[in-house]
């Protein structure tokens, strides 16, 4: 018998660790776009998932944005069921008319209808193709912005999409493998168009700064950002933790918090307190930036007698009586 092709072992390497112990009995779902990154993963899934007694299909989205999208979908599906998997959907999204720019809308649709898909066969995960090339990407991105740990900390392995986990079992996984491995299996990827377009930020990265860095620093530069993302990710949980319980500690009566409390806590961990609370004040996570928490900080800081702290969301937090006391709509 001819030797498994390493990139298609590595795959299924990294699938089965996923998958291995995943609570409930529902099948899993791997979102497919078709790409090579999420055909391989789909490939992968369909081999180890059965050996593992478990169920998996697939989900493709049909964004409606370029010519050719309904028939890439089919192709999709088509390709899906002579794989194996069961059940296999394509669904059509409704970008239009949606809040943000078009990169962001078109995710959101995108993320909204495989919740919805996976919830509806009671998945046990979703799954991505992300890749350790796109984890890299989005550690430079994080850094370009001044985003701090939590954007350094790219994307998690796991989390939760209304409920249900969403994995993302190629994080270690090269965009190389993922090609060669399609290629060795015999199958054709498509290739988006929007990953070269130079409109976009991301695509401008992955074209011209990752192998820009790669020539001066070397290949390992690729690994090392992907590791820098979890050890990263490793501290903030740890920080997470401290705020979470330091938060409790400075809450007065009445939800205002003690200005001594925040001052006596190092910075970082008073600038996750005040993040946390402002959340929980109400305040939209995705509008809530840096410079919105550097204001409460200089609350309890920088204080000099001025006026309110405006958060997102209508509301204002002002410090009378050594407390910050919050004002607005919840
Ligand atoms: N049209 C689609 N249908 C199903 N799944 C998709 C589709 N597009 C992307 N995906 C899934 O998302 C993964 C990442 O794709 P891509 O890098 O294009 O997404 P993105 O726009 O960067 O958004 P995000 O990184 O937030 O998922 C793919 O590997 C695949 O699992």
């Amino acid at each position: 018998m001819a030797a498994l092709a390493p990139p298609v072992a590595a795959i299924r390497v990294a699938v089965r660790r996923a998958l291995t112990g995943l609570p409930g009995s529902g099948p899993v779902l791997v979102a497919c776009s078709g790409g090579a990154d999420s055909l391989a993963l789909a490939a992968a899934t369909a081999f180890v998932a059965p050996r593992l007694g478990r169920a998996a299909g697939l989900v493709t989205v049909d964004h409606g944005l370029q010519a050719g999208s309904a028939e890439r979908a089919a192709a999709v599906v088509a390709w899906g069921r002579e794989a194996g998997l069961d059940p296999v959907e394509s669904v059509r999204v409704e970008v239009a008319g949606r809040p943000g720019g078009p990169e962001s809308a078109a995710r959101d649709a995108r993320y909204q209808a495989l919740a919805e898909v996976a919830g509806r066969h009671r998945a046990a995960a979703l799954l991505t193709g992300h890749t350790r090339d796109d984890q890299a990407e989005t550690v430079l991105l994080a850094l370009a912005r001044g985003a701090g740990p939590r954007g350094l900390a790219g994307m998690p392995a796991r989390r939760r999409l209304d409920g249900v986990p969403l994995l993302r079992p190629l994080l270690d996984v090269s965009r190389e493998q993922t090609r060669t491995a399609c290629a060795v299996l015999g199958l054709s990827p498509w290739e988006d168009p929007h990953n070269a377009d130079p409109s976009y930020a991301r695509a401008r990265v992955r074209a011209d700064v990752l192998p820009g860095l790669v020539r001066a620093l070397g290949p390992g530069v690729l690994d090392n950002l992907a590791r820098t993302a979890r050890l990263v990710a490793a501290d903030n949980e740890a920080l997470d933790d401290l705020a979470a319980g330091a938060l409790d500690a400075v809450r007065e009566p009445g939800g205002a918090l003690s200005v001594p409390g925040l001052a006596g806590l190092a910075p970082a961990v008073r600038g996750r307190v005040l993040h946390a609370w402002a959340r929980e004040l109400g305040a939209p996570p995705a509008a809530l930036s840096y410079r919105h928490v550097a204001a409460l900080e200089a609350l309890v800081t920088g204080w000099r007698g001025q006026g309110a702290a405006h958060l997102p969301g209508g509301i204002r937090v002002f410090r009378r009586a050594d407390r910050l006391t919050a004002v607005g709509p919840r």
